[in-house]
């Protein structure tokens, strides 16, 4: 259905099928967020959940808690329930740490497994895009650097660059399956065989997919992955990231993180690092139950739907906003970053303008929320669990009547976070 008009808009929010989870979040009237693939909406369900955590669980119980309140476990059990949404099994997926400290493990738990083969010991290039969010090329370097073992890291420029970049030199291809800033979805299962038919292995950063498009690992034969639950997954800021690691690769992950959380038996306070069998060795130690236990709520609710739908209705929201931009701010120095395709676009969408930021920021005094990104990228979070037809049709209004009257302030300061 092409919505043509507000009220076309107002009619196909009554009739969407996600329309009642919106109910679920604290939104503050008035405001249409479109961030969320930065900082996910609070479900109300965490605030209820906080309240219990900090009076009964902590305030009450105690230490009786890391048992009677299931604290150990926690990573695990969240892991699980977030690994249909991924595309996991069972026991594959703990929600742990940060992305980037997953991103550590992950990347020397690969290396690791390639230098004890001698098929793969030669293989010495990590490739990665140089457009990834910048804290994924900062581990890679982190690493190869402590390393100190010839490994060299291969930026590459753009998506159409990887098939000629993989090669028999290629230890490790490591990607952001959705581009932070322009959203360019990759084709998880197509780079992941081009990887593995030269011997190389694939990780997958999921912080802008996990929660936003359907993401098939174990269909892809992908070999490890990490994400974040703070952005579509809305599991508050900072909360614990996650990471995979699928059954076949479990017995061989090794990182060189070897807390007592990742020991066989963490009790036994033996002298000596034995890492657990399952999933478990990706911890380190002692998590932030009180962040580790806001994640819950936000995952319940991807339980009243599925990715498809969530699919569908994205897909939806991102070809509105593209088409109203294009339509109504014609007459502006817009260019769309993200890709038109389907088949290659993620959740949100970014417009380059000269003075992108400024323009965020009257947009963001009008609670109209986006933000802004380097080089001049103005970047709009689509969330369906909570974004509305409406909200797209409202925010490009305000964002057309802010460029055609030029209400924005081209010497504004910038903030320490954009
Ligand atoms: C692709 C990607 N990876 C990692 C991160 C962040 O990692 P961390 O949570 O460790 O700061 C972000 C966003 O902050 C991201 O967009
Ligand atoms: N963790 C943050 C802390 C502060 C400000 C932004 C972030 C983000 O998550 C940025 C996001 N990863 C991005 O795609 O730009």
């Amino acid at each position: 259905m092409r919505l043509t008009s507000r009220n076309a808009c107002q009619t196909a929010d009554q009739l969407d099928s996600l329309h009642d989870l919106r109910k679920e979040f604290r939104l503050a009237d008035g405001m249409i967020y479109l961030d969320g693939n930065s900082l996910g909406a609070q479900p109300h369900a965490a605030m209820r959940k906080a309240q219990h955590v900090i009076e009964n669980e902590w305030g009450n119980d105690l230490i009786k808690s890391w048992n009677t309140a299931g604290w150990f476990d926690l990573p695990s059990r969240l892991g699980n329930q977030l690994a249909p949404l991924i595309g996991a099994d069972p026991n594959e997926v703990v929600v742990t740490d940060t992305t980037s400290i997953n991103l550590f493990k992950a990347i020397a738990a690969a290396l690791d497994i390639q230098a004890r083969d001698p098929a793969t010991a030669h293989k010495k290039t990590i490739i990665t895009e140089s457009s990834n969010f910048p804290t994924d090329i900062y581990m890679a370097e982190g690493i190869t650097r402590w390393l100190d073992r010839g490994y060299h890291i291969q930026l590459i420029e753009s998506p159409e660059d990887l098939a000629t970049s993989i090669n028999d030199d290629t230890a490790l291809v490591m990607l952001t399956h959705v581009n932070y800033r322009s959203g360019y979805l990759h084709d998880m299962q197509y780079v992941t065989a081009q990887a593995h038919q030269h011997g190389a292995m694939c990780i997958w950063d999921l912080a802008h997919s996990a929660g936003a498009v359907p993401v098939e690992l174990n269909k892809a034969n992908a070999d490890f992955a990490v994400g974040c639950c703070y952005k579509y997954l809305n599991g508050g800021p900072g909360a614990p990231a996650f990471i995979w690691v699928p059954h076949r690769h479990q017995a061989q992950f090794a990182h060189p993180l070897t807390g007592w959380w990742g020991h066989a038996a963490p009790f036994a306070m033996q002298t000596h690092f034995e890492a657990t069998p399952g999933i478990r060795r990706a911890l380190c130690g002692t998590q932030p139950i009180v962040s580790l236990a806001m994640i819950e709520s936000g995952l319940d609710l991807f339980a009243r739907t599925n990715m498809q739908t969530i699919r569908d209705k994205s897909l939806a929201l991102t070809d509105l906003f593209i088409q109203r931009v294009e339509h109504v701010c014609a007459s502006h120095q817009l260019e769309l970053v993200t890709p038109r395709s389907h088949q290659h676009r993620g959740s949100h969408v970014s417009f380059k303008h000269e003075h992108a930021y400024a323009i965020i920021q009257a947009l963001i005094a009008r609670q109209v929320i986006g933000d802004y990104r380097e080089p001049g990228i103005m970047r709009f979070g689509f969330t369906p669990l909570y974004t509305s037809f409406t909200d797209v049709w409202d925010a490009v209004e305000h964002l057309s009547d802010i460029l055609d009257k030029q209400l924005y302030d081209k010497n504004i300061q910038r903030n320490v976070v954009t």
